[in-house]
């Protein structure tokens, strides 16, 4: 496994495998990898010869106040699992590297980038698709892979590319989830004991709610009945709740025609967890 500190290196590694013929995959992360990611990388071999992941912790999509600081990192332990996994390649830039003095240029969905998560963290999602972008230009990549667990990330990926014209394919992966039904996030290792047990409440709702989807239930029944469930845990701060049409994000309130997903975030004391369900009717 080759480990890449700049652009150029990057870029000739996937010369030399273009020149042999070869596809390449590539899997942003932000490291603190776990298997989610895991699972990412998996897809990534799936889909092409060779596989690069990367792991930049993207200072742009932290907003003043937020966990830049203390958000968890461990290369060491990161680039074992990825050269276990079978990786060819790890981008693992200084931020520097990524944004030289008097870079001016960013990217930004308008409407997508401001709804959901963009409401609660102004600002961060013009910092992932300006950061996605430059890796998708350093890597050029023929597919890239992204988690569902993020799910307006996911959605936001989707319409930049299509919207900019970008020549490469987007991969979606099934959130991976602890025994108890937890969504795996680097966060999770911050929560105390107490919030981690009550953590659970995100992905009991959004099961039951599953349930009650095909019972004919309308939209906003189902909102307030997960909002209700969530906020009766008194550990859980919930910032939002939202439910929207699976594939544009469009809000919805009576009755569900189509597939719908439901949309979590809630703090356990500083930690902000994030959880999503598509449900069907
Ligand atoms: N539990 C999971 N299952 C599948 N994919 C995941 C999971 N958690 C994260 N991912 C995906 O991994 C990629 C990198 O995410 P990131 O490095 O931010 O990890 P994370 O665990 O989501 O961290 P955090 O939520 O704490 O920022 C994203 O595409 C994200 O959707
Ligand atoms: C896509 C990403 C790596 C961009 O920094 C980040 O938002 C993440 O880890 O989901
Ligand atoms: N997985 C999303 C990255 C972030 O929370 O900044």
């Amino acid at each position: 496994m080759q480990v890449f500190t700049t652009k150029a290196a990057v870029r000739d590694s996937v010369r030399d495998w273009r020149a042999a013929g070869q596809s390449v995959a590539l899997v942003p992360t932000m490291g603190y990898l776990h298997r989610g990611h895991m699972a990412l990388v998996e897809r990534a071999k799936a889909q092409a010869d060779r596989v690069v992941t990367s792991i930049f912790v993207n200072p742009l999509q932290f907003g003043p106040g937020e966990d830049l600081a203390t958000y968890p990192r461990d290369a060491d332990r990161d680039l074992a699992m990825l050269r276990d996994a079978g990786v060819d390649g790890v981008f693992l830039p200084s931020v520097e590297e990524v944004y030289p003095p008097g870079a001016q240029t960013i990217v930004e969905t308008t409407d997508l980038a401001r709804m959901l998560i963009g409401k609660l963290r102004p600002g961060h999602f013009r910092g992932v698709t300006t950061v996605v972008t430059k890796l998708f230009n350093i890597v050029q990549p023929d597919v890239a892979v992204f988690g569902e667990k993020d799910y307006q990330q996911l959605c936001i990926i989707r319409q930049m590319v299509r919207d900019l014209d970008m020549p490469l394919r987007i991969e979606g992966v099934p959130t991976v989830r602890e025994a108890d039904g937890l969504a795996l996030s680097s966060r999770n290792v911050r929560l105390t004991p107490e919030d981690r047990a009550a953590a659970v409440i995100l992905s009991q709702s959004l099961f039951a709610a599953e349930e009650m989807a095909k019972t004919g239930i309308t939209a906003s029944r189902l909102r307030a009945w997960v909002a209700a469930n969530i906020q009766a845990n008194p550990r859980a701060d919930l910032q939002s709740a939202d439910i929207r049409d699976a594939a544009t994000l469009a809000s919805i309130s009576g009755p569900l025609q189509r597939p719908a997903v439901i949309l979590l975030a809630v703090r356990f004391g500083k930690v902000l967890l994030i959880d999503q369900r598509v449900v069907t009717p």
